[in-house]
Formats: C-alpha cells, sequence, structure tokens
C-alpha cells in the first residue's frame, strides 16, 4: 500500500474536522467571535509561532541533504517573514505591542502543543517532525479555504478578515501545496507500522490545534 498525506486526515476523521470546524473558526468565519477571546487568541499565537519557528529551525538541523535543507528553510522563512511579521502587524490593530507581546504568561495549551512538536522532532527524524508541524501549516490553509466557502461567513466588514485573507493569500496556500506534496512524497514509501506511529503523532498534534481554539474560546491560561 502506497500512503498519502490524505491517509493522515483520513486516519483521524473525526478529530481533523473537530479542528477544521471547531466553534472558535465558525464564530470567526461569522465575525461574531467576542473581541476578548480573539485577543487572547492572538497573544498566544505568538508565543505559538516563536516556537513554531525554533520547531522549523530543528528541521532544517535534521535535514541530510539539500533538498531537505531548503525545505526546512523555505518553511522557516514563511514562519519567520510572512506570518511573524503579519501578526505583529495585525496585534498593533488590536492595540497589542511588541512590550505587551514580550511579558505575557504562556497558556496551558500553548505550552503542551509547542513542546510536544518540539519533542517529537527531538526524538524522531524530519518525517515525524514534518508530521507534527503538518496539522498547523496545512490546517490554517484548509481552515481558510473551507471559510471561504460557508455561507455563514461573512465576507464585508468582518472584524476578522485580514485573519482569513492571511491564510488564503497565495503564499500561505502554495507553502501549503509544498508541504502537502513534500509529505506525499515520504508517505509513499513508509511501511504500515511505520504509518501508524505516524497517524499516532499527526492526531496528537491535531487535538492539540483544538485544545488551543479552545483556549482562545474560554480565555484560559
Ligand atoms: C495554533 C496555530 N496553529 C497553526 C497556525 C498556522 N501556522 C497558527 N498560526 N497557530
Amino acid at each position: 500500500m502506497s500512503y498519502r498525506f490524505d491517509d493522515l486526515k483520513h486516519a483521524c476523521h473525526g478529530d481533523w474536522r473537530a479542528y477544521i470546524e471547531h466553534d472558535f473558526v465558525r464564530q470567526l468565519g461569522a465575525g461574531t467571535l467576542e473581541a476578548a477571546a480573539f485577543r487572547h487568541y492572538l497573544q498566544q499565537d505568538y508565543l505559538f509561532l516563536i516556537h513554531f519557528a525554533r520547531a522549523y529551525a530543528l528541521a532544517v538541523y535534521k535535514s541530510r541533504n539539500l533538498a531537505e535543507l531548503r525545505h526546512g528553510f523555505s518553511g522557516l522563512k514563511t514562519i519567520l517573514d510572512v506570518e511573524l511579521d503579519l501578526h505583529v502587524d495585525y496585534c498593533r490593530q488590536w492595540d497589542i505591542t511588541e512590550d505587551d507581546l514580550a511579558r505575557l504568561p504562556e497558556a496551558r495549551a500553548t505550552l503542551a502543543y509547542t513542546r510536544y512538536v518540539l519533542d517529537t522532532g527531538l526524538r524522531g527524524d524530519l518525517l515525524d517532525m514534518h508530521v507534527a508541524l503538518a496539522p498547523c501549516l496545512i490546517g490554517y490553509g484548509e481552515i481558510a479555504g473551507w471559510l471561504e466557502a460557508q455561507p455563514f461567513t461573512q465576507r464585508d466588514g468582518n472584524p476578522y478578515g485580514d485573519w482569513i485573507a492571511m491564510y488564503a493569500s497565495t503564499a500561505f496556500q502554495q507553502a501549503m501545496r509544498d508541504e502537502v506534496a513534500w509529505l506525499d512524497a515520504r508517505l509513499a514509501t513508509v511501511t504500515e507500522a511505520r504509518f501508524e506511529e505516524l497517524a499516532t503523532i499527526f492526531r496528537d498534534a491535531t487535538r492539540l490545534e483544538i485544545d488551543f481554539w479552545q483556549m482562545g474560546l474560554d480565555r484560559s491560561l
């Protein structure tokens, strides 16, 4: 049997849908999410992105050839130059300064998710690492596409419209497609036992994404 990225999603279908269609996402699309919940999420997401940039740097370190180095480096550049730059600008629009961001306490959901991914990368190989990172990059790209297709999504005057647009952007969608193609090529040669290990990592990372949305809704630390 030859596996593809889609097989990881099918292996945890219920969790994947719960992540993509979470109430936080629906309320973002409808423009009805409470501003305080979004601010809380936005602040924690800054901490999340810092650790995710570290995780991509680890993927660069774990590379064994030039193609893998380039792939890891382009993921790191997407986080630093596309997402974190936009994120800091976006925080400013919400009156959150870089000083505020530097002093934030880290929520348990942020700690759990980011350290899980870093630990998976440290003890595993490059494929384990990329599978742990996949719900982040591929999930948000898919969420932006899903929201764009929903009738409840408010297109005009949505306070979260810029956020959706960032993940629907050509740069982000291209990064998502590149990651899917990279995973498709690697998964094509794994054994059934190895696929099961990878599906466990993917499911755990997806469950931690669900907790991250819930942390935003609950405004929990
Ligand atoms: C929690 C989380 N997951 C994913 C992404 C998209 N890189 C994000 N910004 N934040």
